[in-house]
């Protein structure tokens, strides 16, 4: 099945979406659209947003829609009921961390960051952390042995974080641990590498 991935050309809600396709090695046309074209393509979003995973002649949107779709297909979903539920609580867990990211990104970068850093964040990390050592005292992924698809997204999400802050996760070692060990991942670091000779804008207006 074709799958093409419409967003903008930047990381933004995409990037997990993006890492875990290229993880397992899922051939997708990586389509960036253009400020100057989202006029025209906006009307055509079902939330007139982006992103949009289009497979065949599916189209699908919402970036927590698309990846556990994503983690259905590929088997990124835990291998029981109880497993699943746990990584959709993690997701979920991130999301809110995100949000409170993009609304100091998007609404007080300048007056904000330093505060966000200081106050919010370590508390937000220390709480992921906890959770994280749920399955195997955090030593693989967030599921135990086997990745999935909030692993991608974790992975971001602290990759994100270490570029506002290089010393974000020194207070969380096994999120640290965690993100090294996946950006050593074959196609991961590949992909990777790639990335940085572009160093694509992580949010919509430039701040990081
Ligand atoms: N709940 C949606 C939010 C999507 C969203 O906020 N998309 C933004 C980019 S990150 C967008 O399309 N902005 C352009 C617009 O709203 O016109 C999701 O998770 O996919």
């Amino acid at each position: 099945m074709a799958l093409k991935l419409s967003y903008f050309d930047i990381r933004g809600l995409a990037e997990p979406v993006r890492l875990l396709l290229v993880d397992k090695q899922v051939a997708f046309e990586d389509h960036r659209i253009a400020r100057d074209q989202w006029a025209e393509i906006k009307p055509k979003m079902i939330f007139g947003q982006v992103p949009c995973l289009l497979s065949g002649d599916e189209e699908l949107v919402q970036s927590g829609a698309i990846l556990r779709h994503l983690g259905r297909v590929h088997g990124l979903n835990g291998n029981n009921e109880t497993e699943t539920t746990f990584i959709d609580m993690f997701y979920e867990g991130i999301r809110d961390l995100h949000n409170k990211y993009a609304q100091m990104i998007y609404g007080n970068y300048e007056n904000g960051k330093d505060a966000y850093i200081k106050d919010t964040l370590p508390g937000e990390l220390a709480r992921l952390e906890k959770l994280f050592r749920t399955y195997k005292n955090g030593e693989h992924y967030v599921a135990g042995d086997k990745e999935s698809y909030a692993d991608y997204v974790l992975f971001e999400e602290l990759d994100i974080h270490l570029i506002l802050s290089p010393t974000a996760l020194d207070a969380t070692p096994v999120l640290k641990k965690f993100h090294e060990r996946f950006a050593e991942r074959p196609n991961i670091k590949a992909y990777l590498n790639k990335r940085a000779a572009i160093n694509p804008p992580v949010n919509g207006n430039g701040k990081q």
